[in-house]
């Protein structure tokens, strides 16, 4: 392992992964992912429908063991994970099913004693405000209302990493900005650091400070929100001048008329490839989404 991961890991990375690879039946679904959570960060982990996100955040939690590579929570190996390191995180999965048999207050009051620092007043407020009917059992709520109380109790845990699987999935849009607001709230007034995954880039613009961006099991691209627009752009060239596209580009597409266009990135001084330089050659920002569409397609 690198000295410097080696550090952070063992110190003070919230999450990190080293070399992760995972497959099943055969197929490849993760093939060497180095990640490194800062404490503090909220990371927006997007990628398209099967890209790998739920396998990589169960991996990176120790709920999975990855055929190669280590997972760390709080320093400590994922796989190992100390009850004292359980209490500090919590993790929303896609579709919540524990605990079906109870009803929402129950398993609440269940889950807090697990908990030291649990906010049994958020819970019971929160059950409130989002309407939930709290002796219902939860095998009787909608999807939506499911993953609001799995919300809840990961929220009533005043976790230091709150980790959430496509927490908007079944949310409609007042849920989902009721949810965001509530994640940045934590994040900037208590520190705690989230990774969440999504399909929603509006959602990452709203709350992330940064996004990672999973394509065909590997981290294509890693950066501050705010970074995307300055640092990647699409550089279209037209047929004659396609001999001159540089190599390293994240994407690339072939127009009928012979054209090309492709993502490209600034380099360590600053600038573009050479090629944008060619009289013809045109350089166009992309925001957020027309980036992940240009490059996951
Ligand atoms: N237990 C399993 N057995 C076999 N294949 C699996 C299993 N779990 C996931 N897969 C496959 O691995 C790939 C990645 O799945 P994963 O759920 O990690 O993707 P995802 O990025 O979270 O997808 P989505 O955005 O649709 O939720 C998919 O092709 C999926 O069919």
């Amino acid at each position: 392992m690198n000295a410097v991961l080696k550090d952070t890991v063992h110190t003070t990375a919230p999450l990190a992964v080293r070399g992760l690879a995972h497959c099943y039946e055969g197929s490849s679904v993760l093939a060497g992912v180095d990640l490194v959570l800062e404490p503090g960060s909220v990371l927006g982990l997007i990628g398209r429908n099967g890209a790998g996100k739920s396998t990589l955040i169960r991996a990176m939690l120790g709920l999975l063991e990855p055929l190669a590579g280590e997972a760390f929570v709080f320093g400590e190996p994922a796989l190992k994970l100390s009850d004292d390191s359980k209490a500090r995180l919590a993790y929303v999965p896609q579709q919540p099913e524990a605990l079906a048999w109870l009803t929402a207050q129950q398993m609440l009051d269940y889950v807090g004693r697990f908990y030291p620092r649990w906010d049994a007043t958020f819970a019971r407020k929160t059950l409130e405000r989002w309407k939930i009917a709290p002796n219902k059992l939860l095998a009787k709520l909608s999807p939506g209302e499911r993953q609001r109380v799995d919300l809840i109790r990961a929220l009533a845990s005043q976790p230091e990493l709150l980790v959430l699987d496509e927490p908007a999935a079944a949310l409609d849009p007042v849920a989902r900005r009721e949810l965001l607001r509530e994640v940045a709230l934590r994040a900037g007034e208590s520190g705690t650091t989230v990774l969440f995954s999504t399909h929603i880039v509006s959602d990452l613009e709203r709350v992330a400070s940064e996004i990672a961006f999973l394509h065909e099991g590997r981290l294509l691209l890693r950066c501050g929100v705010d970074e995307t627009k300055e640092r990647y752009a699409r550089l279209w060239l037209p047929a004659k001048m396609s001999a001159a596209a540089p190599d390293n580009s994240l994407s690339r597409r072939r127009h009928e008329d012979g054209s090309l266009s492709l993502v490209v990135e600034r380099d360590a001084y600053g600038q573009w490839p050479e090629a944008a330089k060619l009289p013809g050659a045109r350089i166009d920002a992309l925001g957020l989404e027309d980036l992940f569409v240009e490059i996951a397609e």
